[in-house]
């Protein structure tokens, strides 16, 4: 049976191998003492909103504090926020087999490529995992959307195919993964607005003035993508470039018309506001930050990202960040954008 190990046991990573787990596979889940323990009290118990749902008693599974537990895997899926993915990679290098396939299952663009810097020779693929994982309470993370991961293809992924089907993930492989990055990174530019507004995703989304912030970040994006010649996998039955039009409609309207956005957990919220609520370091850099990085190697500007970059970094640094009003926000980012 492929040995299979989880780098980063959180929200992404239990539900990842929990299933994978509860479908058969051999995981070795490497986390934080803390997870470890509360694993070892309750299990794992997986919901999906569609009705599924998986659990693993405390006694199948195998959890370690110490890199040196991924020594014999065969696949590691790496986890962790991209803020710990440089010493997620150094602990990595130091045990992983030469043979191993490492997937990076990280929001983001650039963690797969700091992986494959510090593991030279071995193979290691980008991911992409497009639902919401909101944990309910210790051991107990419910998948509170809709969407299955999507995955760089290699044949070193095919001996591990079987697992993630046995898991029930209808796996999807792409053979050029960055416009599938990109794509979910345009969604992800809700992440800061969700974090600011101190709202779950559903109330947060429901407010005009919240989405016409989450539109003004998104046009600017697509427009420098456009320029970088990057044109966005579509993710949904809309293309990217037509969502920012849809964002800004009035309420009723656009409760009508994105009925499927809206159609997700009412307590869950984006990663970014779990890890502003809890003082740790937020994925700004690696999100709007990417935005702003283009619009620099591109000769450009972009505004309302860096913006919001600023404007997180400014909140990560108090000890209860102040919730922004659509209103106030939206005040703040139309300075100096991009008219669409
Ligand atoms: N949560 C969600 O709904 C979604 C998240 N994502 C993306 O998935 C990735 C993972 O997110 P998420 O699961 O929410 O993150 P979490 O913070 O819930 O989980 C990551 C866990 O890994 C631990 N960790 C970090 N570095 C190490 C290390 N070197 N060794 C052992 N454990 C480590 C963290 O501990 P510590 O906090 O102490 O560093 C944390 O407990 C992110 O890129 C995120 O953007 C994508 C889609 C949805
Ligand atoms: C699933 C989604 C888009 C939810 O906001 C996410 O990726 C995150 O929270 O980081």
């Amino acid at each position: 049976m492929a040995r299979i190990c989880i780098y980063g046991a959180g929200a992404i990573g239990c539900h990842l191998g929990g299933r994978l787990a509860a479908g058969g596979a051999n995981v070795a889940f490497i986390g934080r003492r803390g997870v470890g323990e509360q694993l070892r009290q309750h299990g794992l118990t997986l919901t999906h909103y569609d009705g599924r749902n998986w659990s693993l008693p405390p006694e199948a599974i195998a959890f370690s504090t110490e890199p040196a537990a991924a020594a014999a895997a065969e696949l590691i899926l790496v986890t962790v926020k991209s803020g710990g993915t440089a010493q997620a990679a150094a602990e990595l290098a130091g045990v992983v087999q030469p043979s191993a396939v490492v997937v990076s299952f990280q929001n983001g663009i650039g963690n797969a490529d700091a992986l494959r810097t510090a593991l030279p020779g071995r193979s290691v693929l980008a991911g992409m995992v497009p639902f919401n994982v909101v944990k309910r309470a210790p051991g107990a993370f419910h998948q509170a959307s809709e969407g299955e991961p999507e995955v760089e293809d290699s044949s070193t992924l095919v001996p591990h195919l079987a697992d993630f089907a046995r898991a029930g993930f209808a796996l999807r492989r792409h053979r050029d993964i960055l416009p599938v990055q990109w794509a979910k990174l345009i969604f992800n530019l809700n992440n800061a607005v969700n974090a600011l507004s101190g709202l779950p995703l559903q109330q947060e989304l429901a407010q005009r003035d919240y989405r016409r912030c989450l539109a003004l970040a998104q046009t600017e994006a697509l427009m420098l993508l456009a320029q970088a010649g990057i044109r966005p996998a579509r993710l949904t039955p809309l293309p990217a470039h037509w969502i920012p039009a849809l964002l800004r409609l009035p309420d009723a309207l656009f409760a009508r018309l994105a009925r499927k956005m809206l159609a997700i957990d009412p307590l869950a919220r984006s990663s970014m506001a779990d890890d502003l609520a809890a003082g740790r370091r937020t994925e700004i850099d690696w999100i709007n930050g990417e935005v702003v990085s283009l619009a620099q190697r591109l000769g450009q500007q972009a505004p309302v990202n860096a913006r919001l970059t600023a404007i997180v970094h400014m909140a990560e640094k108090q000890k209860a960040p102040p919730r922004w009003s659509g209103e106030a926000l939206l005040a703040e980012l139309r300075e100096g954008a991009p008219q669409p």
